[in-house]
């Protein structure tokens, strides 16, 4: 069992495996795993029915306050790719290890294919590339360790992160 100091966070963008190599991370080192996507799901229903209710700004305003109570805690925490649009979550971040995790459109299309993701219900994959491009240098600017997840199986991604945490980290 590794004790963590901090929380160790997951971004990037939509597609990149926060969600599912977060959850691996957590269960290799021992800790607890959040997804903010999930906890916001939790307190206050489906993300596309929070889109259409309360809309983007909505959205952001609650993922804005699971973030901040998700990253105080000694845990693994995969955020969803917009949290980084929040200038008060860039500032936490910024004292935390962060890990990007990327992927190229090509090996991105069949991931989000049918996904239920709002900002990709009309536009797919231009609208996947518009968004990843756009975020990119937040990504960038946060990062500590960058991954990219189009070619490697998902259980070595997540042996690379298991080990930079002990070696850095833990
Ligand atoms: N090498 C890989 N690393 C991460 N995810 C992968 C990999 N190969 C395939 N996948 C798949 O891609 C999808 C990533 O989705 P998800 O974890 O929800 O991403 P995110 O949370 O970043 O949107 C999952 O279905 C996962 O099984
Ligand atoms: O990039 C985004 O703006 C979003 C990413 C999603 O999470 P994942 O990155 O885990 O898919 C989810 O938070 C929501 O659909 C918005
Ligand atoms: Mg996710």
């Amino acid at each position: 069992m590794t004790a963590l100091q901090t929380a160790v966070v997951l971004i990037g963008p939509m597609g990149a495996g926060k969600t599912s190599v977060g959850k691996r991370v957590a269960k290799s080192l021992g800790v607890r795993f959040i997804d903010t996507d999930r906890v916001v799901a939790r307190e206050h229903g489906p993300i596309p029915t929070l889109f259409e209710t309360l809309g983007e700004p909505g959205f952001r305003a609650l993922e804005r306050d699971a973030v901040r109570d998700a990253v105080a805690q000694p845990v693994v925490v995969s955020l969803g790719g917009g949290a980084v649009l929040d200038p008060a979550t860039r500032a936490l971040l910024r004292e935390l290890p962060v890990v990007l995790l990327t992927v190229t459109p090509e090996a991105v299309e069949s991931r989000i294919s049918g996904s239920d993701r709002p900002l990709l219900h009309d536009d797919g994959l231009a609208a996947w590339k518009a968004i990843a491009a756009e975020r990119a240098p937040l990504y960038a600017d946060l990062a500590d360790l960058t991954l990219d997840t189009s070619h490697r199986p998902l259980s070595h991604v997540v042996a690379d992160i298991v080990t930079w945490v002990g070696t850095d980290h833990a």
